[in-house]
């Protein structure tokens, strides 16, 4: 009997993903993605939201492979909470091809993240998205921020577009470089240089700290499966804007998605449409990531 049952409505990661038509430059960076459990060997955190698929170090590297990647930035999920084993195992198995984003409480020890480090572990991830975490008190945030600035760490923010307004001064507060998840989800059924947009491409621009990942149309398209040309727009300003800051990543094995499961493949072949020269699809998925997370 296994010991952990997956949620009756998971839609399990892509079986046979198309092999993209974009070829990735050499050395390209996957730069967000997950792996889970398997769970008989690395449980899933009791304060979880959902209990995934297994989806397993093997399985990633798999994928990386076939989309023709060369690295991967894992960042940790929820589902794991704090527990950074799974983590720690990848990256420690990935012959220097993997960094890591890990989660830690406030009463994380200096050997627990000189450990992290080693393992190869460049930032920790602070989440506001209700349905994933319960909230965490800005103070004990705060006091992570500056435990992990001595390493050099950066932090990883996850929130929705409708909370910016009220997290802002917060996250303008923080005193490392902080990574945008998913371009901190826009609604893209409003106007690219409407205000909601428009705050974030501000933070942005009057922070020089603050990166974005464009990744995640499948999450946020309203046109449907494998085409999403309503987060072009969107993915596309970010780029041509701030073209140094930018990453990009699979975020397979693809969390909770519920109206579909995005083709890999397909995911890979978005990037030629928001990065539209060999130069921007270079910086997005090589210069940047070996930046953040290979530079020492
Ligand atoms: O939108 C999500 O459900 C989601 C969840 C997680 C996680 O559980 O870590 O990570 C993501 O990048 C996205």
């Amino acid at each position: 009997m296994a010991a952990f049952q997956m949620d009756r409505d998971w839609l399990v990661f892509h079986p046979s993903p198309s092999k993209p038509t974009f070829r990735a430059p050499p050395g390209a960076v996957d730069a967000h993605c997950h792996v889970f459990g398997p769970g008989d060997v690395f449980p899933y955190a009791p304060e979880r939201k959902y209990t995934p698929c297994d989806a397993p170090k093997e399985k990633l590297w798999e994928l990386r492979d076939y989309l023709g990647f060369e690295r991967n930035v894992i960042v940790q999920a929820t589902c794991h909470g704090a527990d950074n084993r799974a983590l720690v195992d990848a990256l420690k198995a990935s012959n220097n091809r993997a960094r890591g984003v890990a989660t830690v409480k406030q009463d994380v020890t200096d050997a627990e993240l000189q450990a992290l480090d080693a393992a190869g572990v460049r930032g920790v991830r602070f989440n506001f998205v209700k349905r994933l975490v319960d909230t965490t008190p800005r103070e004990v945030l705060h006091s992570i921020a500056e435990r992990i600035k001595p390493l050099g760490w950066h932090i990883v923010i996850y929130f929705e577009a409708a909370e910016l307004h009220e997290l802002y001064d917060f996250f303008t507060s923080l005193p490392t470089t902080v990574v945008v998840d998913h371009m901190g989800r826009p609604d893209v059924t409003k106007p690219v240089d409407g205000p909601e947009f428009e705050l974030f491409v501000r933070l942005m621009r009057e922070n020089a700290n603050f990166w974005s990942k464009v990744s995640c149309p499948e999450r946020l398209s309203k046109t449907g499966p494998d085409a999403y040309d309503d987060v072009v727009p969107f993915a596309r300003r970010i780029v041509e804007t701030f073209p140094d800051r930018v990453l990009w990543g699979t975020d397979w094995p693809h969390p909770n998605m519920k109206s579909h499961m995005p083709d890999d493949g397909k995911l890979v072949d978005f990037i030629p449409r928001i990065a539209r020269t060999a130069e921007l699809q270079r910086k997005l998925l090589v210069d940047n990531p070996m930046t953040l997370y290979w530079s020492r």
